[in-house]
């Protein structure tokens, strides 16, 4: 059975709050819309109700036999009055149409600028995503409801306003006919807020559907997995996947439309009875009431427009709210909170007060949505110009450490201190330009290999630093042999000129950006790992070079690599269970030296009864 999701919690902001906050920013990013709006709402009222008057006048004129001079003057100014207010809204929607445009464009910026500039931790898991994919709905169409907005408001005002004016003309006839009217028009309302409520709630379904099939989609064009895919027949898991999904998703948009069809039944028949009730009244009163037939046909036009004027609002009450559903998740995204100190911090360490010495205390982290700590009451004090080593099995939290360490995360609780300062009253991106961090997963840009390392622009790059680096990483061999050096553009996928680097290689520039930004602490989380011994042995040959006046943190599952670290801490069950030099941690025989032993055992020469030495 597939999972349903239909029961939420209630929106953040009304349906008026977001209108209110929608229009609020139509007039502060572009006063002429709003103007352009308003002079619609009222061509769109004035219209009709010119349009209602004209056969008013056209049949008094004729009853009262007036000559053909006075009947031409009598219809003049209606005549006319309706051809300019055409005139004007025909210009103005033109005009309105590209704005429109551009002012759901900023709502994309900010929700970029906010999926750019927003703490880690807000989008890193994937709550964060799904919370990204349903704000960017609410600007991904010309449909989405920063852009409907403009028009749903405008027709809601003509609305309201032709609504008013009309009223005014009916309950001249009988009182009741407007009473009936609303009624039936709150039942409408009602009824399809109920089927925006469902389907904005049907959300929570379709966003998870709709991220996989994003990740299918992007995976099975994706240059990098087309080998995997190809060799391990990962095709048919993909196209089963993506049929699965695609059903899933049928299932739950048949759902949508299931509901909006009952809507549209239900506003059928009240349509029927409405009208019919009406039309029926004003047919008595010509037969048995004595109304004119100037005034038959006026209430007639304003019968009919009344309740165009009260569909369109309901309609429109509908559409707000709807549109308000998508906004409350734009503004859920946008107005996410963010923990990090944004504001003027304290001043960075000074270069005498350099290397930094770091000191975690007390530090406790849960994912937000873990039931378990990952870190759990770490106590640690890095030392000035120290090279620490993490150890430990996979997944015992050694990446969750550094990641909060180097201010991508914030604690749960405990603080981290630098230089004796609370992490927490730096500026966070002052903060972060105290890291060279290199992690696991590599993100290249697609621009050359230099910009890739000093990302900056051509002009600021330091090309005797660049240098440096490169022969400190150990890829100054293979810029070599490109022809166009480290000039050469990366990442094939955008680029027929690029080259694709081999996973070492890629590891290599990723140390040399590290070293490049030169920030007083580094951190390394498996640099050598996809590298061949020799360029790992060099790497660690150079370690003293790379680090020389820095704190560094040093990641690895090669524990051999870690000797030449001054210290190891060894993570197990979110906490340290070892600490000490290599000697020291050997001696102690506890789970560094089993670890120790187990990796080197493969390495020994009597493996298999001969010996190789
Ligand atoms: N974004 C996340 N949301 C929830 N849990 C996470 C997230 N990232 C990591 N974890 C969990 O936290 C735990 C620690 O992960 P972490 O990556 O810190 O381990 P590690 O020691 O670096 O592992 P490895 O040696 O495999 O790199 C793991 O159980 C992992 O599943």
């Amino acid at each position: 059975m597939i999972d349903t999701n239909t029961r939420k919690s209630k929106p953040k902001y009304s349906t008026w709050e977001n209108t209110i906050y929608l229009l609020k920013n139509i007039w502060r990013w572009d006063k002429l819309l709003f103007l352009l709006s308003a002079i619609q709402v009222l061509a769109k009222v004035c219209i009709p109700l010119l349009e209602i008057y004209l056969p008013k006048v056209l049949v008094d004129s004729v009853l009262e036999k007036v000559s053909p001079l006075q009947l031409i003057g009598n219809l003049f100014s209606p005549i006319i009055g309706i051809i300019i207010l055409n005139i004007i809204l025909k210009a103005s929607s033109s005009n309105i149409l590209g704005k429109k445009i551009f002012h759901r464009m900023k709502y994309s910026i900010l929700q970029m600028d906010k999926a750019i500039d927003t703490d880690f931790e807000n989008i890193d898991g994937p709550k964060g995503q799904e919370k990204f994919i349903k704000a960017s709905m609410a600007t991904n169409s010309n449909s989405s409801a920063t852009e409907e907005i403009i028009d749903t408001s405008i027709e809601f005002f003509s609305n309201i306003l032709g609504f008013i004016l009309y009223t005014g003309i009916i309950s001249t006839i009988h009182p009741l006919i407007i009473i009936f009217i609303i009624i039936s028009s709150f039942v409408n309302y009602f009824i399809g807020k109920y089927v925006n409520n469902y389907e904005h709630k049907n959300k929570d379904n379709l966003a998870p559907i709709e991220k996989k099939l994003r990740y299918i989609r992007y995976k099975t064009g994706d240059f990098q997995s087309a080998k995997d895919m190809r060799l391990y027949n990962m095709s048919s898991w993909f196209q089963g996947m993506y049929d699965k999904l695609l059903k899933k998703r049928i299932y739950f948009q048949k759902k949508n439309i299931l509901h909006r069809y009952f809507a549209n039944i239900v506003d059928g028949i009240l349509i029927l009875l409405r009208d019919g009730i009406t039309y029926g009244f004003l047919i008595y009163s010509v037969l048995y009431k004595n109304m004119n037939i100037g005034n038959f046909v006026l209430y007639f036009g304003a019968v009919s427009g009344i309740s165009t004027w009260l569909s369109g609002i309901v309609k429109n009450l509908n559409s707000l709210n709807a549109i308000s559903l998508q906004n409350n998740d734009s503004r859920e995204f946008l107005e996410m909170e963010d923990n990090m100190n944004r504001g003027i911090g304290i001043d960075l360490p000074k270069s005498y007060e350099l290397p930094c010495d770091i000191e975690l205390r007390n530090l406790y982290y849960k994912y937000p949505e873990s039931k378990d700590y990952t870190i759990k009451n770490i106590n640690l004090h890095i030392k000035k110009g120290e090279k620490l080593a993490l150890v430990g099995v996979n997944g015992a939290g050694k990446t969750t450490l550094v990641k909060l360490i180097c201010g991508l995360y914030t604690p749960t609780k405990g603080e981290i201190y630098i230089n004796g300062k609370k992490s927490t009253l730096y500026n966070r991106d002052e903060y972060y330009t105290m890291f060279s961090v290199v992690f696991q997963d590599i993100y290249l840009l697609p621009i050359s290999i230099e910009k890739n390392i000093a990302l900056q622009p051509e002009e600021d790059i330091d090309n005797g630093k660049i240098d440096k680096v490169l022969n400190l990483s150990g890829l100054m061999g293979k810029i070599n042999s490109l022809p166009e050096g480290k000039k050469t553009l990366l990442v094939k996928s955008i680029s027929d000129k690029a080259i694709e680097l081999s996973g070492g290689e890629m590891q290599k520039l990723m140390l040399a950006r590290a070293l490049y930004k030169n920030g007083p602490i580094i951190i390394l989380d498996e640099p050598t790992a996809a590298l061949d011994p020799i360029a790992e042995n060099e790497i660690y040959k150079k370690y003293d070079e790379l680090t020389e006046n820095h704190t560094s943190i040093f990641i690895s599952h090669r524990l051999s690599s870690t000797r030449f670290c001054d210290r190891i801490v060894f993570i197990e069950d979110e906490k340290i269970i070892e600490e000490g030099n290599h000697y020291d941690l050997m001696k102690m025989d506890g789970k560094y030296r089993k670890m120790y032993d187990t990796q080197s055992y493969y390495y020994k020469n009597d493996i298999g009864g001969e010996n190789y030495a």
